[in-house]
């Protein structure tokens, strides 16, 4: 090429660079004057490059979270720490409940309650018979009356059940289970509570009492601090462990004694490898949260190694199993039911995997070409407010977080090619609204709990091969949490037809609208939805559901003006031991199977089913 041409080339170059420029500054004052705040950068240069190298920046990872200093000379309550008070319920990040009206969308849902023995509700933390010190831990965490899978699970813990937990998202699972576990606790603590180590005396081997077991390394974070609200002032000292994050840290606090450990199962069973790090012989407690993500395939063999043959588990009658989730497929409930007693009870808020009314959920249709694009005049329609973008790749997320940042929006992302480090950076700087926008995949869908997310746009709907609409479920749900009000909006194209059926079935339950394009995919009786995906059909001979004959049954014995409990008498009426448990013979299945049998004739008539009428 002749002198003229590469310099023709180089100004085209400088011209197209400039207009590039030009455009990232008007994109720059735009955001600026729509109210967003300035993108920060992120500091590549200061985190190592090489893999593996070692990043020597000062940190504070969130497994170092101060917790409450037990001394030996108090007696049962220590005394108050203003400044760690001011951290553990002043933070104005903290997740606060809506109001009235929209707590009181939770209660739409009927609570069904099946077991052997009934559970009696109820409708005010004064009267839940919670130890006097984590009652007023309740009360300093601002949490004015229980939602329906509180009311249930606290007292059946309390009674001594092993529970399978299934409410709607941000509807306050991880207080259900930890507040009765520690008022429990609180009554034997000086008898029970793990070895501690002493100021300037030697290490303890950490001997929890309660272990509680989570899919992703936030949750366990953000169950950690929540066992550090509760805990307060008490002798029970929870302690987090999650990989990424330098082991040697973790294990210091291990080895000042703990009581309760919240744990990823990586990590975990690294530890419980170091047998004069970690003992699991003295638990009394084991939660599963998210149970069905932990107990599907690919991490059954983890769980099993953690509570199996080998390892060193108390898996005496006096250990309580616990089992979580917004979610729970007919393959996990047989596997929960390995691990539990026979009077274990079950607790639903609704249907498994229903969503609630707090969420305003729309559906656009959007070519894949055309997502940026949307993506963005989206934003800016809405105005700035903390917004939670789902794709379906780590590499996707990369691409649109970039997108945003050029567009000079402050968005940050979080992926699991991330090192442990970037991951917290991003969620604290998207939880004090530095940034706040974060792309994410679906690592973050589980759990994640920030306060004033406002909205969660699905930019890839998660197809099947992405956990569908249970995975829709869960991230719709970082919005609209405890009684707030949220939107989703998703992005649809003809690639997400295999989620479309159950996707507007969701919608029609939460009485959304269904856009145009998916009128097609509506059942032929939308007043009459049959789900028939496994989530809550009860029927199946093995599935224990089945064995107490099916929901049917015990829908039907429910009387929603009897408040409370109320039902049972009907449900004990419908009983027939030698049909089961509801009274749909056709439903029953399971006599033979080992499941509760209804030709059993140890299975008492005594469950119940009822409904929480009053916040
Ligand atoms: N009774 C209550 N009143 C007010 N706030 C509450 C109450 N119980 C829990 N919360 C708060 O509600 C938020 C959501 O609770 P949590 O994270 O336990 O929900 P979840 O049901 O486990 O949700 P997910 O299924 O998405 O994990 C938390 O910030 C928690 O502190």
């Amino acid at each position: 090429m002749s002198d003229a041409g590469t310099n023709g080339v180089a100004a085209v170059d400088d011209a197209a660079a400039a207009s590039k420029v030009d455009q990232k500054a008007a994109d720059l004052q735009r955001a600026t004057e729509a109210g967003w705040e300035k993108p920060i950068p992120f500091e590549y240069d200061a985190a190592p490059s090489e893999a593996g190298a070692v990043d020597e920046r000062p940190v504070k990872w969130l497994s170092d979270a101060v917790v409450y200093e037990w001394l030996d000379e108090y007696g049962e309550i220590g005394p108050r720490d203003e400044e760690l008070e001011k951290e553990l319920y002043e933070d104005p990040d903290i997740q606060r409940r809506g109001g009235d009206a929209g707590m009181a969308a939770y209660q739409a849902f009927e609570v069904l309650v099946q077991g052997m023995d009934k559970i009696h509700p109820f409708r005010d933390f004064d009267e839940a018979g919670l130890h006097p010190a984590i009652l007023e831990n309740v009360k300093r965490c601002k949490y004015d009356f229980p939602t329906p899978i509180q009311a249930y699970c606290i007292p059946a813990v309390l009674t001594g059940h092993d529970v399978i937990g299934i409410a709607q998202t941000g509807s306050g699972k991880t207080a259900a289970f930890l507040l009765p576990i520690l008022s429990k606790l609180m009554g034997k603590a000086h008898m029970l509570s793990a070895p501690r180590a002493v100021e300037g005396g030697p290490r303890v081997r950490a001997e929890p009492l309660v272990l509680i077991v989570c899919p992703t390394r936030e949750l366990a974070c953000q169950i950690f601090d929540e066992a550090r609200r509760l805990c307060y002032r008490t002798m029970l000292r929870p302690c987090v462990a999650y990989g990424g994050a330098p082991t040697k840290n973790q294990r210091e606090q291990l080895e000042k004694g703990c009581d309760i450990l919240v744990a990823t199962p990586g990590r975990l069973m690294d530890f419980m490898k170091n047998t004069n790090l970690l003992s699991l012989a003295r638990l009394k407690f084991t939660i599963i949260d998210e149970a069905d993500e932990l107990l599907s395939t690919g991490w059954e063999e983890t769980i099993e190694s953690l509570f199996g043959a080998g390892s060193d588990t108390n898996v005496d009658a006096d250990h309580t199993y616990l089992m979580f989730s917004a979610t729970f497929s007919k393959e996990t409930r047989k596997l929960c039911r390995e691990y539990m007693e026979e009077d274990f009870v079950r607790i639903k808020v609704g249907r498994v995997g229903s969503t609630h009314s707090n969420i305003k959920q729309s559906i656009v249709y959007v070519e894949d070409s055309q997502k940026n694009q949307a993506l963005f005049d989206l934003i800016f329609s809405e105005g700035p407010q903390r917004t939670i973008i789902f794709v379906n790749s780590k590499a996707k997320c990369d691409i649109v977080d970039d997108f945003l940042y050029n567009k000079g929006l402050p968005s940050t992302s979080i992926h699991s090619n991330r090192t442990q480090r970037e991951r917290e950076d991003a969620l604290r700087s998207f939880r004090s609204g530095k940034c706040p926008l974060m792309v994410a995949t679906g690592v973050s869908a589980r759990g994640l709990d920030v306060a004033n997310v406002k909205h969660v746009i699905n930019y890839d709907l998660p197809s099947t091969m992405h956990g569908g609409i249970t995975e829709y479920v869960h991230r719709i749900g970082r919005t609209g949490r405890i009684g707030n009000e949220g939107k989703a909006t998703s992005f649809y194209n003809d690639r997400n037809e295999d989620v479309a059926p159950k996707l507007v079935k969701l919608l029609l339950e939460a009485k959304q609208e269904v856009p145009d394009f998916l009128e097609m995919h509506k059942p032929e009786d939308p007043a009459n939805i049959e789900w028939n995906d496994g989530t809550d059909d009860e029927s199946e001979a093995g599935d224990f559901g089945g064995s107490f004959g099916g929901d049917a049954g015990a829908d039907a014995a429910f009387d929603p003006n009897s408040g409370f409990g109320g039902g049972d008498a009907g449900a004990d009426a419908a009983f027939d031991p030698n049909a089961g448990f509801g009274g749909d013979d056709t439903d029953f299945a399971g006599a033979d199977d080992g499941g509760f049998g209804g030709g059993n004739d140890d299975f008492k008539a005594d469950g119940q089913d009822g409904k929480v009428d009053a916040w």
